[in-house]
């Protein structure tokens, strides 16, 4: 039996067991536990989903696919293809889950196109409501859909018609993060001009993206600056890479292009970062590898749960 904290005096923290040590044992359960995470992409055709899943948690995710040529081994997605990992840092576990959709805009009717998505997501919330309502609770899998990274056309001039309905549909389902794809086609100017009209645009069409928390006023000063260059900087320009390049005797993740490298960030959420930083095409948060190298400063990612069912 247990000493209770008023009634009996501490001798030493360890034999405490009054109400004050319930968050370390939620807190320890749910470590123990792990937690589920599911994260969605979705977009036209052809804009680097598949890519910039592989490129975000540095595996092949697709390494099932039929081998095409070395380099670039992915191929259209044509069905919603789920994929798990299990991943763990400082012991803590996330199991997370990817989900691929087809990319849309391909067929001569695109009407209703985002339906078997919006399906897909209905689905699993009533998985999970049928699976809570059961009589074993103990080991339910969360599958509901987090948050999908919505992708948009840099080669277009802010919203297709197709997006705006796009995300409209699934907006009231699910947490939309909007992201410029192949930012590495676009000069800083040009991305800019087209972060500002995609702004412009999900105001105007009332499309609810996803909002990030508002910072704590007791957050150091830094993390402040970056959680503001953060929000700033929706939608996120990405860029993402299949092939491994070698920078400056360092094998990376990147683009290899006539001037340089564009290099991606490891971790689990490092290529959304910001505009561009000046250097002809690359992203911020990714360097171009070679003697004429715009390296900005890495920005340290410091994960805290960026969306909630
Ligand atoms: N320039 C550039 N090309 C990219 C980028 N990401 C992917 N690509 C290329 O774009 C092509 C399509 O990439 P995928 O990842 O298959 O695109 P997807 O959106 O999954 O396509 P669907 O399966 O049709 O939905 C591939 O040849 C990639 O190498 C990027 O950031 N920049």
């Amino acid at each position: 039996m247990g000493r209770w904290g008023p009634l009996c005096p501490l001798q030493d923290d360890k034999e405490y067991v009054g109400f004050a040590t319930l968050p370390n044992q939620v807190h320890r359960k749910s470590v123990k536990k792990g937690f589920d995470f599911t994260l969605m992409v979705a977009g036209e055709s052809g804009l680097g989903k598949s890519t910039l899943v592989n490129s975000l948690f540095l595996t092949d995710m697709y390494r099932d696919r039929k081998l095409l040529n070395a380099e670039e081994r992915i191929t259209q997605t044509v069905e919603i293809t789920k994929h798990v990992v299990d991943i763990e840092e400082k012991g803590v576990k996330l199991r997370l889950t990817i989900v691929d959709t087809p990319g849309f805009g391909d067929a001569v009717n695109n009407t209703e196109c985002w339906k078997p998505v919006a399906d897909y997501i209905d689905q699993q919330f009533e998985q999970y409501f049928r699976d809570e309502s059961g009589l074993n609770r103990k080991n339910i899998q969360d599958n509901r859909v987090h948050c999908c990274i919505y992708f948009i056309s840099p080669f277009g001039h802010g919203l297709r018609p197709l997006d705006v309905e796009f995300m409209k549909a699934l907006h009231q389902r699910v947490n939309i993060v909007p992201v410029l794809a192949k930012a590495d086609t676009l000069t800083p100017a040009e991305v800019e001009r087209m972060k500002n009209k995609i702004r412009e645009e999900i105001d105007h069409y009332g499309i609810r993206i996803y909002q990030f928390p508002e910072c704590d006023s007791d957050e150091d000063e830094e993390f402040k600056l970056q959680d503001q260059a953060l929000k700033e900087s929706i939608p996120f320009a990405v860029i993402g890479s299949n092939t491994v390049v070698e920078a400056k005797g360092r094998r990376v993740r990147g683009r290899l292009y006539p001037w340089g490298i564009v290099e991606g960030n490891a971790g689990l959420a490092p290529a959304l970062w910001g505009q561009g930083h000046g250097g002809p095409v690359a992203a911020r948060g990714w360097r171009q590898a070679g003697p004429w190298s715009l390296t900005p400063p890495r920005p340290q990612w410091r994960t805290r749960p960026t969306a909630t069912s």
